[in-house]
């Protein structure tokens, strides 16, 4: 990425962004609330146009060349709805129609995803009905079917159980391990510190730090790292009328 920016109104949402992504690391995309995580990951994913900046995936620039850039790509995208008419094993097998494979290919990984997430038992339920876990399932199985180079997740955790949480962390593991490239985006430093090698850290549209896990947070936790750089903790009273 560089020079990514963006702005809604008069609202800065992100402020020119430079960021290189290994191919073959597994980056957090940290910061907090409002930061411009969402926004920066829909620029280099070619959902939002930037105002300014290019994004290259493997030297295609996304916005010059979109078809061979995203055919590269997985996104599991914040807020953005899905088609959830559709039953969940229909939508992952439309995931990989989608995107050209023959349908004994997506029949046979469509079945594998679904059971590694354990989706299988909801397999014919519309995804209107699904919980809020079983949605970012679902979404993140759509976008791995078609073994893209990167999978770009925003949030994939959020709202999803610990089993399969654990369950998606060493598919993500294995799936690095074999060269793909993963940027996630979280809220938890804890998850970031211990999956990630790498990390960038943005707060109000800036890059505040970027590089591998240990080069960022220094002797310090992730965490502890984080609240330094971005600050904002607020200091003792709190609410005084809140008590029974
Ligand atoms: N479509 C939009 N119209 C107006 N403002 C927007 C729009 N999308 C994002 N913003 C603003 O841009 C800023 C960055 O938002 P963004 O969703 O990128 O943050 P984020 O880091 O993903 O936050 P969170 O961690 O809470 O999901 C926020 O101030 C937000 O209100």
């Amino acid at each position: 990425m560089r020079g990514l920016a963006k702005r809604f109104g008069e609202k800065v949402a992100v402020n020119g962004i430079s960021l290189d992504v290994p191919a073959g690391s597994f980056y957090g995309l940290v910061g907090p609330n409002g930061a411009g995580k969402t926004t920066a990951l829909s620029m280099a994913t070619g959902l939002l146009r930037p105002d300014q900046g290019q994004v290259w995936i493997h030297g295609t620039d996304v916005w010059q060349d979109p078809l061979p850039a995203k055919r590269r790509m997985g996104v599991l995208a914040d807020g953005v709805r899905l088609f959830d008419r559709l039953t969940g094993e229909q939508l992952v097998t439309y995931a990989g129609l989608l995107r050209g494979m023959d349908r004994d290919t997506v029949a046979e990984r469509t079945r594998d995803l679904l059971r590694v997430m354990d989706l299988e038992a909801d397999a014919g339920k519309l995804v209107a009905d699904y919980s809020a876990g079983m949605t970012k399932k679902v979404g993140l199985a759509s976008a791995m079917i078609h073994a893209p180079h990167l999978l770009v997740l925003d949030e994939p955790f959020e709202a999803v159980d610990p089993v399969s949480a654990a369950n998606i962390r060493e598919i993500l593991a294995q799936y690095v391990a074999n060269g793909g490239t993963v940027i996630v985006s979280s809220h938890v430093m804890d998850l970031v510190q211990r999956m990630c090698d790498h990390v960038a850290v943005i707060a109000q549209g800036n890059l505040l730090a970027a590089g591998t896990v240990d080069e960022v947070r220094g002797e310090q936790s992730l965490e502890d790292r984080f609240v330094e750089l971005v600050g904002g903790r607020s200091s003792g009273e709190g609410l005084s009328w809140l008590r029974t």
